[in-house]
Order: C-alpha cells, then structure tokens, then sequence
C-alpha cells in the first residue's frame, strides 16, 4: 500500500496528522438521496508534493473539493487541515481555515472591476492587512508569475493564461499551506496549458508548496504530479507515484482515463489482427523503472534467437523514470517458440499481452 493512502480499516483509529501532513482525510463519506457522492475517501496530502486526484464526470472530485473548504458537511469521517478537524467546525472557526488552502479555478473567478494588483491583494484585505503590505505582496506575487506590468490592469484586458497567473498569484497572497487547483487549466489551449503546468511546477519546486490538482486530464497529471489518485463512484480505485500508475495502470477507469496517451498499435496494424494463429504474433510488452533501464531487446534477440520484429513504440520518461512499451512481431506459428519469447520477457519484469495474430504485418 502506497504511503499517501490507506484502508478504512486501517485509518479509522488513526485519525491524527503527522506534522508533515497538510491534508488528511479519513474514511469520508458523504451521499446525495441514493447517490454516494462520497463512498469512504482516506487520503493524505504531504508537505512539498504535487498529489493529483482524477476521474470522470461524476467521480465525485467537486464533493471532495467542497469538504475539504468547508462548503460541504461529510456524513461521516473527518478532513484535517494541518492537523485540525475541520469536519465539526462551525463557520467562525472555518474561516482562518479556510484560508489555509488557497484555490484557483477552471474560469479564475477574478473580480472584473478590480485592477490586477487589487486582485492579488483581496485576501489579504480580507485579512485586514494595511494597504501598503497587501501591495508590496501583490508586487512580488507578480513577479513571481511574471506579470508585474500588468499590475494597473483590468482583467477584461488579459488573456486566459495571464488570467490564471493572476489566480495563481491571489491563491498565494495569504501564504497558503497547500494550492488547492479545480480543472485550473481546463479552459486554456495546449501551449498555455503547458505554460501555467509549468509556473505552479516551479513554485512547487522554488516555494516548497504543496499543491493538490483536480481534474479530469491524465496529461495534467503527468506533466507536473508526483503522486496520483484516481477516484470513481466516490472511492479510491487506484493510487501511486504517476510513473508508475501511468506503467501499470491496474483498473479499467484508469485505462480509460489514460486512453490516447498511453501507446497504441498503429491502427492500419491493429485492423489486420485476427485471433487464430497468423503468421506472426503480435505482442504489446510494457516494461518501466529497472526493466526498462536494460538492454531488452538484444538480451532477447541473443537468447531466442530469431525471436521478434520490432514493429512499433519506444521508451518515454515520466518523473526521471523510464516507461515504454513496445509492440513486438513474433514470427512463425511455433507455440513453443513464443513462450520463450514470453517467458524471456516476463522474468524481466515486462508484462505481455499477446495481441493477436497477423498474416502478414509487412
Ligand atoms: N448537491 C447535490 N445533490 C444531488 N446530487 C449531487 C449533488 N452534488 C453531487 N451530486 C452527485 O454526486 C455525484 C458526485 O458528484 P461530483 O459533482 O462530486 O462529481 P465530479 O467528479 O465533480 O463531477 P464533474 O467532473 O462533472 O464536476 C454525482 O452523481 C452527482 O450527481
């Protein structure tokens, strides 16, 4: 079991954070008339990390969200803060809270008929802070996203991506223990996506800030997560270091949720696979981490000789690690001969999976 999450079972008696916890929740439930929206949610966010929560429509992502702020009660089970219960809280209490988790949203939620800095600046008015601090903050918190000349501007004026750093920079102003991001980059086009992936990568990284990113893409999550959960119908179905969710992925709706970025056969190949025997064999084989750093493929080819074509795919990295899969023609219609190959392969840690078979896939 990975170390971020855990069992009902086993948390339930182990409510209590560790000071490396910003986030825990524990065993959370929450329904809606016949609907479990929530269906016994433990999780835990720690200090410095990028930790993703993925799924569909529907997963249960926004309850998660509105518990964790307060905005939702949970039938049962608890959200810690920082250590603190904020379940039971009633709302006086849950302000200072609150604030502790900075947000930014799929459409920036910014104030039109306030200038940029003053943006910035709100949460920190709303702290009562003097107007000097909140604009020396407001300034570096510019700078930081790179938009400082933008400080006497409207919002009208921006761009989308400028309008999610001036997010990014307003969920900072109050020095937030954790970024909390809902489909933040959702509305913005692939380049821009990219370019604000890699502004809150780089405060994770310059700032220490922990960040937790809700969305519904996989390519969210593999460009800038270092852990991942995947949730469906209101339960954890999956979890672990993207590397190696992204390897392996172990349930359907994970499979589904990866779909056009996890290597396919070329589809002119894929239409040419029978079932029965053909005259090769075609094998999809995903190898990651230590069984993807070794010479494979001509380990194979001196052992069982004869023994495959490479026809597609290749070695990607995800978080310094390598992950690839390769599609492999196996030629002849020796049984025998293509359980070498498999054996081979699989007491190399790769897993196998025969495709199917091709006449000829010259
Ligand atoms: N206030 C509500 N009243 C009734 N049902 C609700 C309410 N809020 C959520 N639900 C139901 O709970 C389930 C989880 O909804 P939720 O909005 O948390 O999912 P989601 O993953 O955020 O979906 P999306 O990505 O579409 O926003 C859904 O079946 C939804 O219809």
């Amino acid at each position: 079991m990975n170390q971020h999450f855990a069992t009902t079972a086993e948390t339930t008696d182990q409510t209590a954070a560790t000071p490396q916890d910003v986030v825990r929740l524990v065993d959370l439930k929450r329904r809606f008339g016949a609907t479990p929206a929530l269906d016994g949610v433990s999780l835990t966010v720690r200090k410095d990390e990028i930790l993703g929560i993925i799924g569909r429509s529907g997963a249960g992502k926004s309850t998660l969200i509105r518990c964790l702020n307060g905005l939702e009660r949970p039938d049962s089970g608890a959200v810690f803060i920082e250590g603190r219960e904020i379940s039971r809280l009633g709302e006086r209490d849950l302000q200072p809270l609150r604030r502790r988790i900075g947000m930014i949203f799929q459409h920036f939620n910014l104030l039109s008929a306030k200038t940029v800095e003053d943006n910035v600046a709100l949460p920190l008015k709303i702290e009562g802070r003097p107007r000097a601090e909140r604009l020396q903050r407001a300034a570096e918190l510019l700078d930081l996203v790179g938009l400082s000349e933008k400080a006497k501007a409207y919002p009208a004026s921006l761009s989308g991506g400028q309008k999610q750093r001036v997010g990014i920079a307003r969920a900072l102003a109050a020095r937030p223990a954790m970024l909390l991001s809902d489909e933040a980059t959702s509305a913005l086009d692939p380049e821009t996506t990219r370019s604000i992936l890699a502004l809150l990568k780089d405060i994770n990284r310059q700032l220490g800030l922990t960040i937790l990113l809700i969305t519904h893409e996989m390519e969210v999550i593999r460009s800038i997560a270092d852990c991942v959960a995947v949730i469906d119908a209101g339960r954890i179905v999956e979890e672990g270091p993207v590397w190696s969710v992204f390897a392996d992925p172990r349930s359907d709706i994970t499979r589904s949720l990866l779909g056009a970025i996890r290597p396919q056969l070329p589809a002119d190949l894929a239409a040419r696979l029978v079932p029965s025997a053909g005259t090769e064999t075609i094998l999809r084989v995903d190898v990651a981490g230590e069984a993807a750093r070794g010479p494979l493929l001509s380990d194979l080819a001196v052992a069982v000789p004869g023994s495959f074509r490479l026809v597609h795919g290749g070695i990607d990295h995800i978080q310094q690690q390598p992950v690839g899969t390769l599609f492999l023609a196996v030629p002849g219609s020796d049984a025998g001969h293509l359980a070498h190959v498999i054996t081979f392969l699989k007491a190399r840690q790769a897993r196998v999976e025969v495709l199917g078979h091709v006449a000829n896939s010259a």
